[in-house]
């Protein structure tokens, strides 16, 4: 992966970036609630956004929307500035790259003929020199004569990956690129597509529904539930800072707990806790279960062991706290025993996710 792939199309301007999507409303029967509801979104040039939420969110009604696959009811789509709706542009005229979960390589062309076949609109001269140049970029060069079986799933993949890019596309779109891949070649391939559209300075849109990729994986995130966006943001943002219950429960796992605040203190059944933000009254707060800690007697508040699970690089605990259970997530091996009595304490500000005395 030495090559480097210059842009040929006009580089987004500030006025123009590569995605405007604007109060984008799609309903697939008439009657029915709509699958993607009033979306607007701004994609930043060479941004790499995820676009994540639980099955049936309209993540991938979305990406077919930017893709023309669809058409929208109403709101407008623009691409590099350009109206992708008024009138409606056909799929093959947006400059937009299109990955697939099942690669949907050409069985019967070779790596190098699959690349070529998305180049069949540039002079003869240029095609083969520029489907070279685009194997260089994902690192296939010596499986340019290669049929596609004789590949693993990770290198197809990276042929479907140069295939959409050796057009060079203002805005790549990748729907669960990774998800036919087993456990450890999904990670590599993931690394390496990442790596590869950054070099190529390539826009991106990824679809998922694995919140570990989506954490990997982007600069920003849309988190959307119901076909509308519940909260964006840097990984590090949605994940540190989430807006809602629904966000908080999603990304991680939390213990969502009653409590009354009072400027950046909570009093709760754990105690008084540090916010994150300050708020007053009634409010519902989120711990991360990772932000739970065993503790010394005297540092925390008892609680029972109701049950254990061993992850691997941590082990989880749910814990009884009065009516309540909590989850707890604790580093090293499977250490405490079920049904025994323990004590745990907040380690991390909280977040509030809603005030329940005002608005959500
Ligand atoms: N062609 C269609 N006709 C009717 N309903 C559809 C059609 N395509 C999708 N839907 C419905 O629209 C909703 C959103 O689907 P969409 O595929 O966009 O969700 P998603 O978030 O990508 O889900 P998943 O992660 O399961 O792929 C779902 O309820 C789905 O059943």
């Amino acid at each position: 992966m030495t090559a480097t792939l210059e842009p040929v199309r006009p580089m987004p301007t500030a006025q123009h970036g590569p995605l405007t999507l604007t109060d984008l409303t799609k309903r697939y029967a008439p009657g029915l609630p709509p699958v993607v509801g009033g979306l607007s979104l701004e994609v930043r040039a060479g941004e790499l956004l995820t676009l994540l939420g639980p099955s049936g969110c309209g993540k991938t009604t979305t990406l077919r929307l930017i893709a023309g696959l669809e058409q929208p009811d109403s709101g407008s789509i623009e691409i590099l500035g350009r109206s992708m709706t008024a009138p409606f542009v056909p799929p093959e005229r947006r400059g937009v790259g299109l990955v697939f979960q099942d690669y949907a390589l050409f069985p019967h062309l070779s790596v190098l003929g699959n690349v070529l076949f998305g180049l069949r609109h540039l002079p003869r001269t240029q095609r083969l020199p520029r489907a070279q140049e685009t194997l260089a970029l994902v690192g296939l060069t010596v499986f340019a004569s290669r049929m596609p079986h004789q590949l693993s799933g990770g290198q197809q993949q990276r042929v479907a990956l140069a295939r959409a890019l050796a057009p060079r596309p203002a805005l790549l779109l990748l729907d669960e690129p990774f998800s036919n891949l087993d456990a450890q070649l999904r990670h590599s391939t993931r690394q390496e597509v990442r790596a590869i559209l950054r070099q190529s300075n390539t826009t991106a849109i990824l679809v998922t529904h694995d919140q570990e990729e989506a954490l990997a994986f982007s600069d920003r995130l849309v988190l959307m539930r119901g076909g509308h966006i519940e909260q964006i943001g840097t990984p590090q943002e949605v994940y540190a800072a989430p807006r809602t219950a629904f966000v908080a429960n999603f990304l991680g796992r939390s213990n969502l707990l009653s409590g009354t605040a009072s400027g950046q203190t909570a009093r709760t059944a754990l105690g008084l806790l540090p916010l994150m933000q300050s708020a007053s009254g009634p409010v519902l707060l989120s711990v991360r279960a990772e932000h739970l800690a065993f503790c010394d007697a005297a540092e925390g508040v008892e609680v029972r062991i109701l049950s254990r699970e061993f992850r691997g690089r941590d082990a989880s605990y749910t814990v009884q706290l009065g009516s309540q259970e909590l989850l707890v997530h604790e580093a090293g091996g499977l250490l405490r025993p079920e049904n025994n009595l323990a004590h745990v304490r907040v380690t991390h500000a909280a977040t509030v996710v809603r005030e329940l005395g005002g608005q959500a």
